[in-house]
């Protein structure tokens, strides 16, 4: 599997992504720089975590418009795994690839700590080696991580099960219906605001993460061999 790892001026999360994939799976890794316009050859897309642009205007909301994006848009088209935590989940947003906003937290303050998360949907490329229901402990470190939509939006998110993970202790930041990752129509593209990459590793004492990254891998090359065969 060939993964890209977009980084955008400030980015500051774009390292441990590179690492989960490279070290934790033991895959190939690419960073790709914001400007290019073409993700052709990659398999899976990843947006890291950090401050695109300074976070100026709103978080995501200039690098949306960076020369990458179109690219990213026709990967989450093609069925390509798309993946954004926090500020890449907040650029997921801002792009409409996925439905909804973030606003400030509720207590308007920068939150930094290891939550627990409850896995409320596992059948998806993103989560399949996680139990339905299993509780999970993941980093967040947001400033803008309260997920709001609309009664309609909240509505389609559960019968659709778009919603894939929710804080499964005190809501930290004031998330609609406690929710920390969402998924689009198609399950293809997942947007979360806690670090899954920042607890892949045993030496940070914390690898709930990976397996995330190991559903990726487990999809792709579930997908190979069907094509293979077919
Ligand atoms: N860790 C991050 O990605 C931070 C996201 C964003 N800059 C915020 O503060 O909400």
């Amino acid at each position: 599997m060939k993964t890209a790892v977009i980084v955008f001026p400030g980015s500051n999360c774009d390292q441990d992504m590179y690492y989960a994939i490279k070290d934790g799976l033991g895959e190939d890794v690419d960073y790709v720089w914001h400007a290019e316009t073409s993700l052709d050859g990659y398999d899976a897309i990843m947006i890291p975590g950090g401050f695109s642009y300074g976070d100026y205007l709103r978080c995501g909301a200039i690098a949306r418009f960076a020369g990458i994006m179109p690219a990213v848009i026709k990967a989450a088209e093609e069925g390509k795994p798309v993946l954004g935590v926090c500020n890449g989940f907040q650029i997921l947003l801002e792009a409409g690839l996925l439905p909804g906003a973030l606003l400030k937290n509720k207590n308007l303050k920068f939150i930094c700590e290891t939550v627990p998360l409850k896995t409320e949907n596992n059948q998806t490329m993103f989560t399949s080696l996680y139990k339905e229901g299993e509780i999970i402990r993941i980093p967040i470190a947001h400033g803008e991580g309260n997920y709001y939509c609309d009664d309609e939006t909240l509505a389609e998110l559960k019968a659709n099960h778009q919603i894939v993970f929710t804080y499964a202790g005190e809501n930290p930041n004031g998330s609609r219906a406690d929710i920390a990752g969402i998924t689009n129509r198609n399950g293809n593209v997942l947007g979360m605001m806690p670090h899954p990459e920042r607890a892949a590793d045993a030496m940070l004492g914390n690898k709930d993460g990976l397996r995330l990254f190991q559903s990726i891998l487990n999809h792709w090359r579930d997908s190979v061999h069907a094509n293979c065969i077919s």
